[in-house]
Parts: C-alpha cells; structure tokens; sequence
C-alpha cells in the first residue's frame, strides 16, 4: 500500500488528485499554509516525517502575467523545489509524479510537439517550469513529468469560470484565436495520473516527459464559444464573442501560438487515451455549481 504525499491540495488539479487517489493508499495532503514549498528545509522535514512511498506535486505558481514581476518566487517554487522534491525521492528510492505545461514549448509552426522537440519558453512562467523539469532530471530519480495545457475545473481560477462570469457581465467579448492548444479538465490528469499510479507498480524504464491533455485542440475563441453553446442551452444570458489576434490583447508575458501536445507517447507507454476536450468540457459544465 502506498503512502503518498501530494502538494497543492486546494489547486486544480491536487483537489482533483485527492479524490482520484482514493483506494491507491494513504494520502497525505498538507495545504500551502503547512508546507511552503518556497521553503527548501520545509519540504526536507515533512518528507523525512511522511516517509512517503510516491511523492505527487502539483502545486505551482501559476500566475502566468503576474510571474514577469514575481521572478524570484516563481523559480523559487516551480524551478527549485522540483529538485529537492527529486533529491528526496531519491534518497528514498521513490518516485516523483510532476506536472508541466505547454509554455515550454516555443509555439512556432502548427503541428503538434512531441516530447523530444526542443523547448524555447517565451515568457518567466514557462521558463521556470522549465528549470523545475530539469532540476528532475539532473538529480535522476524516476520520475514522470507530466506536460498539460489550459487546465480547468469547476473551482479555482481559470477560463471556464472566468468565461462563466463574463459572460453574465458583458454584452460582448474578445478572444484571441491564434493561440491553439488542448483545454484539458483537471479530473482528466487527476483519472488518468491514477491510472498510471495503479498500472504501473515497476518504474523501470517510463521515466521521462509525457504530454497529458485532452484529445483535439482550438483557440481560447473555439474554447470560449464551446463554453457559451453549454451556457446558452443551460438558458444562460450570452454575451456576443468575437474572435481577436494576440497583438490586440497585450499581456505582460508573451504567451505560444502552438500548443498542440502530441499523445502517442502516453498512448504506447500506458494505453490510455484522454478524451476529447468537448466532451470532458460537457461533463465539467454539469458538475458546475
Ligand atoms: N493552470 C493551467 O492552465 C496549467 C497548469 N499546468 C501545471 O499543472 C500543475 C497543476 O496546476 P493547477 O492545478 O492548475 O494549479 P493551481 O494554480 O490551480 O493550484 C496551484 C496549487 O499550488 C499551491 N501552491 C502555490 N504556491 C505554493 C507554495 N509556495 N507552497 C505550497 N503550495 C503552493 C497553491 O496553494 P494555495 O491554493 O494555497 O495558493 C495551489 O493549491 C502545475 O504544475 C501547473 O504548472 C500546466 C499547464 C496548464
Ligand atoms: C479573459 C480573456 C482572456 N483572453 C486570452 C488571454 C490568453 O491568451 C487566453 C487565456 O487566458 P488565461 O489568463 O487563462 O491564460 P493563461 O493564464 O496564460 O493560461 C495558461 O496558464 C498556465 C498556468 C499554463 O500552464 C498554460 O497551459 C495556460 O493554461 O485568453 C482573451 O483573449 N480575452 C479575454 O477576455
Ligand atoms: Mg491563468
């Protein structure tokens, strides 16, 4: 049975990962106030107290504009902690479960990355993504890294509920529609990083990167007139959606046009096939509160 320390309960997909987890082991979840993982000494002293068999880290700093000013937090939490969660894992003999994004990825040309294509993150967040997966690598326990994009749920903060509230405010908005990627729900990672845990016992020989999204892709405008088809069936008022360039909606970090994830690799290593985007967007939309 495992005992599994899992970070970033109150997150989107941690909350998530708390349900799914549920019959895999114990799980112990201490929220950020517990453990900051901002503090290295912190996290050395509730893994040496928890002696998990599994370590899972969602948590993150995810405030993709917000981190070009908070540079040093950012790193601190996506770039640093990574490794001495992996330093850890390693001592113990254990594995690491990590989640990563899209903004790894340069978001040049349009056909879908695959996860050994080079990585050029264009703004601080996906560069400190970046650094946390290496900070990984270089200590070299097994581990997975799980690269997901656009993830929502029906709490915290993201599109969805951000679309959701707009859209009863305004009589009209502007999305941009040259950004494509996956919208994925965060029960997906949650159900499918499950899977992974109870199939795959032996690590040996599956550590790596893997992208894990929801099948197809669209731009935020073809993810916000999804969203609005749901409201508007569900007798929601719904605003008029125009579709905009990047360029005419200025962002303090630069964000990637492509961020279509290739699958293949998670399908051969572990036979699991995320579902579509649309149709784990209509089975979030009917959890909604
Ligand atoms: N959101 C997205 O669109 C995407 C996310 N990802 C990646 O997926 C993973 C999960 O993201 P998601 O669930 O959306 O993230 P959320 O922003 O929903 O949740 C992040 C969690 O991390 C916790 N956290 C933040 N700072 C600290 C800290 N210093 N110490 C301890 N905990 C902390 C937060 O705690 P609290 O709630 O208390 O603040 C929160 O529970 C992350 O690795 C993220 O980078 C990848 C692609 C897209
Ligand atoms: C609210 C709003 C956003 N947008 C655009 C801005 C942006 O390009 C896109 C999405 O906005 P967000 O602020 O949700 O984007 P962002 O926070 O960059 O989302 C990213 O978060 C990190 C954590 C990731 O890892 C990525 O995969 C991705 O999900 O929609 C509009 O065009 N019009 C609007 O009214
Ligand atoms: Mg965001």
């Amino acid at each position: 049975m495992h005992t599994i320390l899992l970070t970033g309960r109150n997150g989107q997909v941690g909350w998530e990962l708390q349900r799914s987890l549920q019959g895999l082991g114990r799980v112990v979840a201490p929220d950020s106030r517990s453990l900051d993982l901002a503090d290295p000494d912190a996290l050395r002293a509730t893994i040496a107290e928890v002696r998990p068999s599994l370590i899972i880290n969602p948590a993150a700093y995810t405030a993709v504009d917000l981190a070009e000013q908070e540079v040093e937090r950012a790193y601190a939490i996506n770039g640093i902690a990574p490794g001495v969660l992996a330093e850890q894992a390693k001592r113990l003999g254990i594995p690491l479960i990590h989640y990563s994004t899209d903004y790894v990825y340069s978001g040049e040309g349009d056909t879908p990355w695959h996860e050994h294509d080079p990585v050029a993150p264009q703004n601080v967040y996906g560069a400190s993504k970046l650094a946390g997966e290496e900070a990984i690598r270089a200590i070299g326990c097994d581990h997975l890294i799980l690269r997901t994009s656009w993830v929502y749920a029906a709490r915290g903060k993201n599109f969805l509920l951000t679309m959701r509230r707009l859209g009863r405010e305004r009589e009209s908005l502007n999305i941009v529609a040259d950004q494509v990627g996956a919208p994925t729900w965060a029960r997906t990672i949650a159900d499918l990083t499950t899977h992974i845990v109870a199939v795959r016992p032996d690590w040996h020989g599956v550590s790596g990167v893997y992208h894990l999204v929801n099948g197809g892709n669209t731009s935020w405008f073809g993810f916000a007139e999804a969203i609005f088809r749901l409201a508007a069936a569900a007798g929601d008022k719904v605003p008029n959606v125009a579709p905009i360039a990047s360029e005419a909606y200025p962002t303090p970090a630069k964000r990637p046009k492509n961020s279509r994830l290739a699958l293949n690799k998670l399908q051969e290593t572990f036979g699991l096939t995320p579902p579509h985007w649309e149709e784990a967007l209509a089975l979030c939309w009917e959890s909604l509160p």
